[in-house]
């Protein structure tokens, strides 16, 4: 029976969690605070974290960075109330395997556990490719251009993004297209390597080498011989390990912790990180010479909210995928839910859009999935007029107030007219359009007048739904 931290402070909902696990042959221990956690974690071994996020004495993820940091790397769930999702975006960088939001559904809860214990292991290998979509939007068609273009070479590269935006499948992308299509794809998360493991994982180790080291063992660099290497969350990287890292690029050996034997490795270096870098290297955080090293090439993956029309074709792709999984049929989505996921701004990206749409389909009860099953507080956090419509959507958008000339310009100190963000982005929108209308719809010169770079018109174009 695999064996659940559970660290939650509410006594009822953690004895009922408990409960529940158990009937579907979990074993849950339950603790109700950061310290307690963190002991647990060091005398006690298990397959699975459970956090909650708000904790008496602090967070779900300061259990979570603390068996990091000892090495612990069972997969790990953050519980997290919606208001908190950018929260859960940060859980996930720092190594948590997936975040629920509460409150918690049990079987999503399950769904996500089940997942995690197939799946969450740190390192992927040469695995079956996962389905993927690649999206028509311009900022899409940027960012295979560009792929296409470095892909044959063997250039290092830095992937950038927001999280969930897709990193990781874009280095497959490159990978795929590359001469080592052949060899092994290797991709270590570096949020989830304590800084005292991670020269290990990467280079490998003899026996004897530290404490615990009871047999020789091969680093990453070596599994991915004539591959590619992609380490995700580089910035997490210790100083220590960035400089071993540098030396196994320039010089293309490595040593195994513990070994005076030098080993050739021919591994090609794809990183990401969503974090700004060059800010790392300001902060003395990155090594500037390893920026320089990996920055041969460098990829931005756009947010989804810059994807445009594109969400469309996720929100169909995920909805088959989770069907699949679920063995549900559910074959749509209604207008007013659809209208609402279209208004999100999705900080976790295509992670979260996934997740979303995985919990519609489990939880629709017909076969078409309605605003009941998207998370509680998520219509709270849009921008929402009954009857408006994102690009794409059905109806025209009626946002807020104080749009000069514009239709849908709210009387004064109406409701709408008090929410600062959609009016900004209606006079965004007419804004963008009047100055395309100017200059007949060339877009260089709008970007010029408008003082923006080109890409971000585009996607702004596409957001807006303006092309
Ligand atoms: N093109 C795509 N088509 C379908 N699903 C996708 C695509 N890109 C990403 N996803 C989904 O989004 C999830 C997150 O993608 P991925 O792990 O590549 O993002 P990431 O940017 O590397 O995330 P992180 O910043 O957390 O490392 C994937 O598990 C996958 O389900």
């Amino acid at each position: 029976m695999p064996k659940t931290l559970l660290v939650e402070d509410d006594p009822t909902f953690s004895r009922l969690l408990g409960d529940f696990l158990h009937k579907h042959a979990y074993q849950t221990d339950i603790v109700r605070d950061v310290k307690t956690g963190i002991r647990r974690l060091e005398t006690d071994s298990y397959d699975l974290l459970l956090l909650d996020y708000r904790l008496p004495d602090g967070n779900g993820l300061e259990v979570l960075s603390r068996a990091r940091e000892n090495g612990v790397t069972i997969p790990a769930i953050v519980m997290t109330s919606f208001d908190d999702i950018r929260t859960a975006v940060r859980a996930i960088r720092s190594g948590a395997f997936d975040y629920i939001t509460k409150p918690v559904n049990p079987d999503e809860l399950l769904m996500v556990i089940h997942s995690a214990m197939d799946t969450g292991k740190p390192v992927s290998g040469r695995g079956p490719e996962p389905d993927y979509i690649r999206g028509g939007s311009a900022p899409a068609a940027k960012l295979y251009e560009y792929i296409d273009l470095v892909a044959p070479t063997d250039m290092s590269v830095i992937i950038q993004g927001e999280s969930g935006t897709g990193k990781e499948y874009a280095a497959r992308c490159i990978h795929r297209g590359s001469k080592r299509a052949s060899g092994p794809f290797v991709a270590i998360d570096c949020g989830v390597l304590s800084r005292d493991l991670a020269s290990s994982e990467l280079f490998g180790h003899i026996k004897g080498a530290f404490t615990g080291a009871v047999s020789d063992k091969k680093g990453l660099f070596e599994t991915a011989k004539g591959g590619t290497l992609f380490l995700d969350e580089i910035g997490n990287l210790g100083y220590d390990t960035q400089v071993k890292l540098l030396r196994a690029l320039q010089e293309k050996i490595i040593q195994p912790i513990g070994s005076t034997r030098p080993i050739p490795v021919d591994v090609r270096m794809i990183v990401a990180s969503n974090e700004d870098l060059p800010t790392g290297v300001q902060k003395g955080e990155f090594r500037q010479d390893l920026y320089h090293r990996l920055n041969e090439f460098k990829i931005h993956v756009p947010p989804l909210r810059e994807r445009g029309k594109d969400i469309d074709l996720f929100i169909t792709h995920f909805i088959q995928q989770s069907n699949e999984q679920l063995g549900k049929h559910v074959h749509g989505i209604d207008p007013e839910a659809l209208d609402l996921l279209h208004r999100y701004d999705w900080p976790g990206n295509l992670r979260e859009l996934r997740n979303v749409v995985k919990r519609m389909v489990l939880l629709a009860k017909t076969g078409v999935a309605g605003i009941d099953c998207l998370p509680d507080d998520m219509e709270l956090s849009v921008t929402w007029t009954p009857g408006g419509g994102a690009p794409g959507g059905r109806g025209p958008l009626v946002l807020g107030a104080g749009v000069p000339g514009s239709p849908s310009a709210a009387a004064p100190g109406s409701a709408a007219g008090t929410d600062l963000k959609a009016l900004q982005e209606a006079n965004e929108k007419a804004l963008i359009e009047k100055t395309l209308r100017d200059v007949r719809y060339n877009k260089s010169k709008a970007a010029r007048l408008l003082n923006i770079d080109r890409k971000t018109l585009y996607s702004k174009i596409e957001r807006y739904g303006l092309s």
